[in-house]
């Protein structure tokens, strides 16, 4: 079995948790609360400035040409195409790019991203796929799973989903997925189940990133 199914098959139960999250379900159903929304894209786009180094460290990690090249373009995807949906949001709202910047990470998202580039920095790059594929993957499937629901077509949350199940978006994704089964073919069990590890952790930090968003939960409001 490819190592990829391996994960999602051991991992189901946390993998479908966070399709059924309240925030994924409204998102589909087009009940959202703006006010969620907008909290969860101010804080993924202070996530996807240090996501994106994780690509980085793909190129560092990366054995040969065309590998690094690919992480190039992933690093540009995501500064550019994703980060841009996000830009695009926040002048809807009336956000300055600064202040989108700028803004204060809440524990989970600091949390998430530490956790992450500490992962794929002390790793390989085999540390470096798994810490980062549940983002791309969940964010993937979960774009196809919305693709036909009002979700779709709602004024605001229509390119959310477009964004997610576009066919670049699934190319760069399987392209990851295959990359990670080629490297860790013929790799011993104890090193497949560190690196299960540290994929269930992301993936449960995933989770936790819906949670964060919906729950509107930040620091203590202490002086
Ligand atoms: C938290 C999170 N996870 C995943 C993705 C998809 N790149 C994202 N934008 N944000």
């Amino acid at each position: 079995m490819k190592f990829s199914q391996r994960l999602v098959t051991e991992l189901k139960p946390i993998w479908e948790a966070n399709h059924h999250h309240p925030f994924v379900q409204e998102l589909a159903d087009g009940t959202l609360d703006i006010e969620k929304f907008k909290f969860y894209m101010v804080q993924d786009y202070v996530y996807l400035i240090d996501y994106a180094k994780l690509f980085a460290l793909g190129a560092i990690k990366a054995t040969d040409l065309a590998v690094e090249g690919k992480f190039a373009e992933l690093l540009s995807e995501t500064l550019n195409t994703e980060m841009g949906l996000h830009r695009a949001y926040a002048k809807e709202f009336g956000i300055e790019e600064a202040e989108l910047e700028n803004a204060n990470p809440t524990p989970v998202t600091l949390s998430y991203t530490n956790y992450m580039l500490s992962v794929g920095q002390s790793g390989g790059l085999d540390k470096v796929l798994v810490a980062l594929l549940p983002c791309m993957w969940s964010y993937n499937q979960i774009g196809h799973l919305l693709k036909d629901t009002p979700g779709a077509k709602h004024p605001l949350y229509s390119n959310w989903v477009a964004m997610y199940s576009d066919d670049e978006y699934t190319s760069l994704t399987n392209w990851t997925i295959d990359l990670l089964d080629e490297i860790t073919a013929g790799k011993s069990e104890a090193e497949l189940k560190e690196l299960t590890e540290i994929f269930k952790n992301t993936t449960r930090y995933e989770y936790l990133f819906w949670d964060m968003a919906y729950n509107h939960q930040d620091w203590p409001k202490i002086k």
